[in-house]
């Protein structure tokens, strides 16, 4: 029997999954929450990393190994990247990297680490689901690349240097961690995201703008999805 994670980075990107569920137990663990809920049968974990890739991968380990789940699914919001996603619009990612990760200077690919690869796939079947569920409900989502790094983006010179590095379609601070810790632990995992800003100069007011809102539509179509499986 499936148990499912549920992930987000911040508070505001969990909320609004959270209000779906009543009788919610809380385990605190590692200086977090984990949020315990039920839904037509399905155990679910649910919780926040808190911001970027260590706390990301932190919380994912622990939601796998010490809360046993065996599908990992990531909601929350994003910057975009590529001109067709305006604020508010989903993405999905087919695949994630690291744009911050860099030993280029042994000759090296950006975002590649020995033992490692550039670019970690999500899961084909998830997708299918998450693809099946916006078609019988009428919700636009693009399926593209979401580049990860430490740092809040917010100039169009470092958002180009994403876009032309690794071709990306949106970036964030937490994806490819979780994506390599569920591919190193073989648990099967979604990212979804809805834009909040355009990681240019504007980002920053954006963002605190459209946080609220983009995080409630990746957690709205989330929650489709979860009914879903
Ligand atoms: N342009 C952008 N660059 C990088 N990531 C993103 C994301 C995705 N999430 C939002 C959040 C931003 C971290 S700063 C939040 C401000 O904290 C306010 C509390 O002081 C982090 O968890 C990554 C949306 N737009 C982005």
């Amino acid at each position: 029997m499936t148990k499912l994670a549920i992930m987000g980075a911040m508070e505001e990107e969990i909320e609004p999954l959270l209000e779906y569920f009543e009788n919610v137990k809380v385990t605190e663990f590692a200086d977090n929450k984990y949020y315990e809920v039920n839904l037509n049968g399905l155990d679910i974990v649910i919780a926040y990393s808190k911001i970027g890739k260590v706390f990301a991968s932190l919380t994912a380990t622990t939601m796998i190994e010490k809360f046993g789940c065996d599908t990992l699914l990531f909601s929350g919001v994003a910057g975009g990247i590529n001109p067709k996603l305006k604020i508010g619009d989903l993405i999905i990612a087919d695949k994630l990297c690291q744009h911050d990760l860099d030993i280029t200077a042994f000759g090296h690919p950006n975002g590649f680490v020995p033992g490692g690869k550039v670019f970690v796939e999500t899961s084909k079947e998830l997708r299918d689901v998450a693809f099946e569920v916006a078609e019988e409900n009428n919700i636009s989502v693009l399926e593209g690349t979401i580049a990860t790094g430490d740092q809040f983006v917010h100039s169009v010179e470092r958002k180009e240097f994403i876009e032309s590095t690794f071709n990306a379609d949106a970036l964030e601070m937490e994806g490819a961690s979780v994506a390599v810790i569920c591919d190193a632990l073989n648990v099967p995992f979604l990212i979804l995201r809805a834009i909040s800003d355009t990681a240019d100069m504007d980002a920053g007011f954006d963002f605190d703008e459209f946080l609220k809102s983009s995080a409630k539509n990746s957690a709205d179509y989330m929650i489709k999805i979860v009914k879903k499986l």
